[in-house]
């Protein structure tokens, strides 16, 4: 049986700028269905890469295929099958949230009522006859995500779409991304946000300076580094000696503010702290993406 071909193939493409290798041997595969993150700091070359798969810019060498066919040069067969989100700034200028996304729904040939159909499921409808420079943040997101949609393409393309949102704009907008992906949508979303690749992929490709460090679901990741749970109780809830005495191979830290354990096996420590009715301030941290990108790069993540 022939394998499965995914609806994404990246084959170890590269980009120069100059001097900047922005992107430097890239390679993996996107399933369809998936909901796959590209995930690193500034400048790690996740957005070159995700223009060269929308077919916006030609890679120096390498290949890509999308659908199984090539989306460079321009490929108009794909582009009904894909929606990339626009930034903000590309809507016509004036024009209310329903006429902007009813002047993409005609680009594509889709009838109106379906473009207002795409801004009830983004959460605009009370919001369609104001004009776009007067929506907050979140809601020109949720207005580029519709017009993305608007002609229900099978593959979505979001690049840093939570940037800049506060906390309860993001959530909102996860819940929406949720919902686009278990429609059936591929998505392919970049961030430098460690907790939203977390929240939402299904696998992440963890880029820095132009190449891909690691891949993997965000968990296998995580668990994969066998790093430490670290468990945190209020400062003198225990003297420092009976604290050690609980488990000898934990690390065990009192700075004045919080006692800290660090351990590989939180379950016995959690245990002698209730037994000992030393829980008060209790915070279990394990292990995130930002622990495997340190232990990738030994630099801390700087979004
Ligand atoms: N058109 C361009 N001309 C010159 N250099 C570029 C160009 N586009 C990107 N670069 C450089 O290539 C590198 C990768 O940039 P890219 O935008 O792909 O990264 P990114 O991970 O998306 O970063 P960000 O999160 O800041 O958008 C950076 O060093 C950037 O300065």
């Amino acid at each position: 049986m022939l394998p499965v071909a995914g609806t994404i193939e990246v084959n170890d493409i590269h980009k120069r700028y100059g001097d900047t290798r922005a992107v430097d041997g890239v390679t993996f595969e996107v399933q369809a269905g998936e909901f796959f993150g590209i995930l690193g700091p500034n400048g790690a070359g996740k957005t070159t890469t995700l223009e060269i798969i929308e077919g916006l810019r030609e890679p120096d060498s390498g290949t890509v295929s999308v659908f199984g066919t090539s989306p460079w040069p321009r490929n108009k067969g794909l582009l009904t099958r894909m929606g990339v989100q626009l930034q903000a700034s590309s809507f016509f200028e004036r024009l209310t949230a329903r006429e902007q996304i009813r002047m993409f729904a005609s680009l594509y040939g889709v009838a109106a009522g379906r473009a207002d159909e795409m801004l009830d499921t983004v959460g605009l409808t009370d919001k369609a006859d104001s004009r776009t420079e007067k929506l907050s943040g979140g809601q020109m997101q949720r207005l580029s995500i519709a017009c993305a949609l608007v002609h229900d393409p099978e593959l979505v393309f979001l690049d840093e779409p939570t940037a800049a949102l506060d906390p309860q704009a993001r959530r909102n907008l996860w819940d929406l991304l949720r919902k686009i992906n278990d429609a059936g949508r591929t998505v392919v979303l970049t961030t430098h946000y460690m907790d939203e690749a977390e929240a939402l992929c299904d696998r992440v490709a963890i880029m820095d300076r132009g190449q891909v460090l690691e891949l993997g679901p965000p968990a296998t990741l995580v668990r994969g580094l066998e790093a430490p749970t670290r468990i945190s109780v209020e400062s003198g809830a225990l003297p420092m000696a009976d604290a050690q005495a609980i488990q000898p191979s934990a690390t065990v830290e009192d700075d004045g503010v919080s006692l800290t354990f660090a351990t590989t096996e939180p379950g016995p420590v959690l245990a002698a702290l209730a037994d000992r009715d030393a829980l008060h301030g209790l915070s279990v941290k394990a292990a995130t993406l930002e622990d495997v990108f340190l232990n990738l790069t030994g630099r801390e993540y700087r979004a």
